[in-house]
């Protein structure tokens, strides 16, 4: 079986249509432009990149950008300051503040001070509870990425064996939630879990996220299964000056050869975070308002 390619940055640019088409309406018929704010401190090369990249599509959709960045040795007090200012800002329906931060500030203390309406990240300790409830909530976008090309490709997810390797946060806990939300049985593996190729073999739907290069090789993926790779890992550079081939988490030939469909790295999973930080601000905006949410933009 040769796997069908899911492409993740054609399916971007459709989400970006959508969201561009909402926003019009906002702007026609309620007089209102959705606005993100992204906050970014320090000089993380890849950071900057994303921000940069951001900054260009939420414009492109038509939405008001608000860009705000920091010295690497920004206070804690100084940050929380300016998310304050964010939070009572009425033009600013979305606020993120781009990880990792710098060492000194504390991550937590940072994103839960961000208004949980406003927190289009959706790490909001709120936000967090909300989801893990089933209630309506901000989702983060890697993982509402992930499950908008899964129903895509596929179509009702019901009853189909996940297993999500990696417990991160920002994408492994959430991914797993979401799944459960479309009622897979769900098993979130990782560094310790044993039989790890057994368990990942029983899987439908595989959705790795563990920063390893290719850790999941073709002969540990059932035939026809679901492969979603969230890794983005630079490889050492082959030659002086080269800037090293980008992988994922799988290997990707190898699991293309078993797999029924699987994303490729780059232009997979990553194109659909950004598209759906753009569809959370404009659900925040729409909900702010007390307008009818976008449909199919939401998990
Ligand atoms: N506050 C947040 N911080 C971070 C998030 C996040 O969702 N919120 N996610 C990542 C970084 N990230 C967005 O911020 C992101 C990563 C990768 C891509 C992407 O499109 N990648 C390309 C390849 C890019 C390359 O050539 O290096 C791809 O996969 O095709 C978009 C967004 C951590 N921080
Ligand atoms: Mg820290």
């Amino acid at each position: 079986m040769t796997a069908k390619v899911i492409d993740g940055k054609a399916f971007a640019a459709t989400v970006r249509e959508k969201v561009a088409g909402h926003v019009a309406r906002l702007k026609e018929e309620h007089g209102i432009t959705p606005g993100l704010a992204v906050v970014l401190v320090g000089e993380d090369p890849a950071s900057q990149v994303y921000v940069r990249s951001k900054g260009k599509q939420t414009v492109e959709v038509g939405m008001n950008s608000f860009e705000h960045k920091l010295e690497a040795d920004t206070s804690e007090a100084d940050l929380l300051a300016l998310i304050d200012q964010l939070n009572n800002d009425p033009s600013v329906h979305g606020i993120l503040v781009q990880l990792p931060l710098p060492g000194h500030l504390n991550e937590d203390l940072v994103i839960n001070s961000i208004d949980p309406a406003k927190d289009v990240d959706g790490f909001h300790i709120s936000n967090v509870g909300l989801l893990g409830t089933g209630q309506k909530s901000m989702v983060p976008c890697t993982p509402l990425g992930c499950l908008m090309m899964l129903r895509d490709h596929h179509g009702s997810l019901s009853g189909m064996n996940a297993v999500v390797v990696g417990r991160s946060n920002i994408v492994g806990k959430p991914m797993a939630q979401l799944l459960l939300g479309d009622s897979c049985t769900v098993t979130i593996a990782h560094s310790r879990t044993k039989d790890l190729p057994g368990v990942v073999r029983g899987a439908d739907i595989v959705v790795a996220a563990v920063g390893r290069p290719e850790m999941v090789p073709g002969d540990w993926i059932k035939p026809g299964a679901m492969v979603i790779d969230v890794g983005i890992n630079r490889l050492p550079p082959e030659e002086e000056g080269g800037k090293g081939r980008l992988v994922g988490d799988c290997h990707y030939d190898s699991c293309a050869e078993v797999a029924g469909a699987i994303t490729p790295v780059p232009g997979g999973v990553g194109p659909m975070t950004i598209a759906c930080l753009l569809a959370n601000t404009v659900t925040a905006c729409c909900r702010a308002n007390g307008l009818a949410e976008p449909e199919g933009l939401t998990a």
